[in-house]
């Protein structure tokens, strides 16, 4: 093979095909499918990945320019990855190296040198070392050595490097130094606990907190880091400084590993012995194991029946196939409990990656997977693309959880892609969730319409583990509340419900649901609401600067005193955010102790993980907070599950918003009588006979989900019908309705002369409609106004095929114009 096929990593039309390049001699040996590599193109140098080889060019061979380097010494992708990108490219029609550069860590991404360096403790023979003609030698001297310059000069001994790199017996290294890898903590460590506390005793007074810290050092027994104790104790570092002078802690600087689990202790978790229940559920799903071949199962299961020990055992019995497994689970539920049981059972086998991890932290993970040393890889949604090169298993967990949609390019549901990536592996996928989305509870159960299941196969599990109760629900209106004089926060029943958990010491999570319940400013005298000047959003309002934000374009301006339109003093920040409901609480129950969880109080690395251990240290009565404290959460002290405002989201003007409502009170509620204590939950609305609240209470998925998908099947929604939406944003409005109206024209002609019509009746024939241009749900951003148009579509056609040769085209009269054009195929989000 003597010419690489090559797409450039610039994300536009003109360049969303492979341009040919000659292989020099010297790089023959590196260039792979998969390979990235550095090109010349036109007067500038590109990076791009090699997509096919080839023994001859589609142009005059002689004519083509070679390519300069290449970047890695084995290839960041897989032959595999690489058609699944160009898969994703057309189902999601984006440009290929958009879907490529999605699956790449970004410590790849961008430019830096690449060195050598052999692996601590690898050896070689004599034969060896004198067939690397040097090459050992040279390394030996124990200097990491660039890449780009041992290709130069050993051009001889490529296979004999990349063998060995492959074999993890030379290891490459994105710097000389990482700076990332000599990282340190100040960490404390208490003196013996006998000591601490006879200490502790003869602390004067004055010095009272020195003498709580010694306390709770003495108990805690383990060295902390002082960052963590000073937050954790209120208090500051001069004070674990005095004690440290009095001999009783010590501080050290403490390296600090890349391995962000590498200081916590993982008991060895055996496998549980199964319910009879579980059993069955695992059952299919270890056939299909077994015969290797690729099958979708969706795990109905309510909140606590044992799900993750069936993800467990599935593993178990890949891993025992000498197969690999990958398990997604939504980025706020990744916490160090989900990790800790995938550790536990399976030790270092398990890589973790999530964002919360440095670039470093997350090649390293990234590495683990691609080196074979582990074997399960557990992650949010871009886990998926973990470099496996023999996957038997793809679990995802909480599978109706919005998060899997990356909402920017490439648009791609990981939902999708596991399914697709399973079928090259022949590998099983298992769909979890209490409260699966309707487009898959459909396709599984057919509503328990159909006789035979199709893809997927339908599993549920109705009970929980032990026989153990769902919590018993229970509605409060809010308007009763209000008519009867309870101006409060707090209905009487729920006040009720905390004082009964506060004189029992258990504990409670709170819930405020604030989608499309934004925290803005209005006028009471006229309704004025302030809005972004740029964009057609209303403005948010910040307490610590006491000033209104745009959380789209980042526009802010000074809270207002008056009333920019009618000049009354009555405006006023409307809303409640989490932090009112926490002074709400403290005003209420005095001294109760309130761990607060929103975006707000956790954007610290690690400080998600903070609160929750804390709480379930029980250092705290009440955990409050967003969406965030809704999920996969598991604490047995919890008893009371509290939703302030459960219908806030359901008028957003989005199909989905009842069934994301009914997904969010179920999941919550689940939170609740989780082991011996039973549970409670007490839900506020202002529309207590709305079915998402209705079905909620009585843990009624089914009775929700055949209401809801006669509803969709009415209008032509998902599952039933096919969504494409195509937003164009300019600032100029005639021009977007010109450019849309076009669009919309032109895909009309071409589905017409397809022969598929554009009624959406009830007979499942294939039609397609074009809905729009219209302005969009958010009508102008950063400047720009924005229309979109619809497309819902029904039956056995390339729907996206049709789009882009409509978008095709409109290419010049797009590109003339400056229009910037963006598709989302089956949107998730509708705002
Ligand atoms: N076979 C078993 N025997 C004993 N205990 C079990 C068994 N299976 C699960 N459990 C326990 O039951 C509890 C709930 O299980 P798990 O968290 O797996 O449920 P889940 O279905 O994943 O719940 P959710 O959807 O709410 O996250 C856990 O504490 C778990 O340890
Ligand atoms: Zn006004
Ligand atoms: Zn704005």
């Amino acid at each position: 093979m003597t010419v690489a096929r090559v797409i450039v990593d610039v994300p536009s039309r003109d360049t969303d095909r492979t341009f040919d390049y000659a292989i020099p001699e010297r790089l023959a040996a590196w260039v792979e499918v998969g390979s990235r590599v550095a090109v010349p193109f036109g007067p500038r140098k590109l990076q791009g990945i090699v997509t096919s080889l080839a023994a001859d060019a589609e142009v005059d061979k002689a004519k083509l320019k070679p390519l300069e380097e290449v970047l890695d010494a084995i290839p960041p992708l897989s032959p595999e990855l690489v058609s699944l990108g160009e898969w994703m490219s057309r189902r999601w029609l984006c440009p290929l190296t958009v879907a490529l550069q999605a699956m790449l860590p970004a410590a790849l991404k961008g430019r830096s040198e690449k060195y050598v360096v052999p692996a601590s403790g690898a050896a070689w023979t004599e034969e060896e070392t004198a067939r690397s003609g040097g090459l050992l030698l040279a390394l030996g001297k124990g200097k990491p050595l660039k890449l780009a310059a041992l290709l130069q000069q050993y051009p001889e001994q490529g296979q004999l490097l990349k063998k060995w790199l492959r074999e993890g017996r030379l290891e490459e290294r994105q710097r000389v130094e990482d700076p990332l890898s000599v990282k340190t903590v100040l960490t404390v460590y208490p003196a013996e606990p006998a000591r601490l506390r006879e200490a502790a005793g003869a602390i004067p007074a004055r010095a009272g907190k020195q003498r709580e810290l010694a306390r709770h050092l003495a108990e805690r027994n383990e060295p902390v880091a002082l960052a963590r104790l000073t937050e954790a104790m209120q208090t500051t570092s001069a004070t674990i400084r005095s004690l440290e002078e009095r001999g009783l802690v010590e501080i050290r600087a403490v390296r600090e590993d890349r391995d962000p689990y590498a200081d916590r202790e993982f008991p060895a978790s055996a496998p549980l012995s199964l319910t009879e229940k579980q059993a069955e559920a695992l059952a299919p799903i270890v056939r299909a194991l077994d015969e290797g071949v690729s099958r979708t199962f969706l795990l109905h299961g309510v909140t606590g029946s044992g799900k993750t020990e069936i993800y467990l055992q599935a593993i178990q019995r890949c891993l025992e196939s000498r197969r690999e497994a990958i398990v997604l689970v939504p980025e706020i539920a990744l916490t160090p409990q989900m990790v800790e049981r995938f550790k536990s059972r399976f030790g270092a086998r398990v890589a973790v990656l999530h964002s919360r991890l440095s670039n470093g932290e997350r090649y390293d993970e990234w590495r683990k997977i691609r080196e074979g040393r582990a074997q399960v890889a557990v992650g949010a949604r871009s886990a998926i693309f973990a470099p496996f090169t023999s996957i038997g298993l793809i679990v995802i967990d909480e599978e109706h959880e919005t998060s899997y949609k990356q909402e920017e390019s490439p648009k791609y549901h990981a939902r999708d892609v596991a399914v697709e990536r399973a079928r090259v592996h022949g590998a099983a996928v298992v769909l979890g969730s209490a409260t699966p989305a309707l487009e898959t509870y459909e396709a599984a159960a057919g509503g328990g319409r159909r006789a035979e299941p199709e893809e997927p196969y339908y599993i549920a599990l109705p009970e929980r583990v032990a026989n153990r109760p769902l919590p018993k629900v229970h509605i409060v209106d809010m308007r009763e509340e209000l008519k009867l004089g309870n101006r409060a926060m707090f209905s009487r029943l729920l006040a009720d419900g905390i004082r009964a958990r506060l004189a029992r010491q258990e504990q409670m999570v709170l819930l405020l649901n604030r989608r499309g319940y934004a925290t803005f400013v209005m006028c009471r005298s006229c309704g004025y609401t302030a809005a972004c000047p740029h964009c057609e959003i209303a403005l948010t309002y910040h307490r610590g600067s006491h000033n209104l934000r745009c959380h789209y374009c980042g526009y802010s301006e000074a809270e207002p005193t008056t009333c920019p339109s009618c000049d009354s003093p009555h405006i006023r920040f409307f809303g409640t955010g989490t932090q009112k409901v926490e002074e709400a609480l403290a005003a209420a129950f005095p001294g109760i102790r309130v761990i607060r969880m929103d975006v707000d109080t956790t954007t610290e690395k690690g400080s998600h993980e903070r609160w929750l251990t804390e709480f379930r240290e029980r250092r705290a009565d009440v955990l409050l907070g967003t969406q965030m404290v809704a999920k996969g959460l598991d604490f047995p002290h919890v008893t009371l599950v509290g939703v302030l405002a459960a219908d806030a989201a359901l008028r957003l003007p989005d199909f989905r918003a009842s069934e994301r409502t009914f997904q969010l009170l179920t999941q919550v509620a689940g939170r609740a009588g989780r082991h011996e204590l039973p549970g409670e939950v007490i839900i506020q609305t202002y529309d207590p006979e709305h079915e998402s609240i209705t079905f909620a209470q009585g843990h009624d998925y089914t009775g929700f989900a055949e209401r809801a998908l006669v509803l969709r099947k009415q209008l032509g929604y998902p599952p039933y019908g096919r969504l494409i939406s195509i937003t164009f944003a300019h600032e100029s409005v005639p021009m977007l309705l010109s450019i849309g109206g076009e669009f919309a024209s032109g895909l009309r002609g071409k589905a017409a002369s397809a022969g598929i019509g554009k009624d959406f009746d009830a007979g499942g024939r294939a039609a397609l409609e074009v809905l729009g241009p219209v302005a969009s749900p958010i009508a102008r951003l950063k400047d720009r106004y924005r229309f979109q148009c619809m497309v819902k579509y029904r039956g056995d056609f390339d729907a996206s095929l049709l789009v882009s040769g409509a978008l095709g085209a409109i290419g010049d009269a797009v590109k003339r114009g400056g229009v910037q054009v963006s598709v989302d195929v089956d949107p998730q989000m509708l705002l």
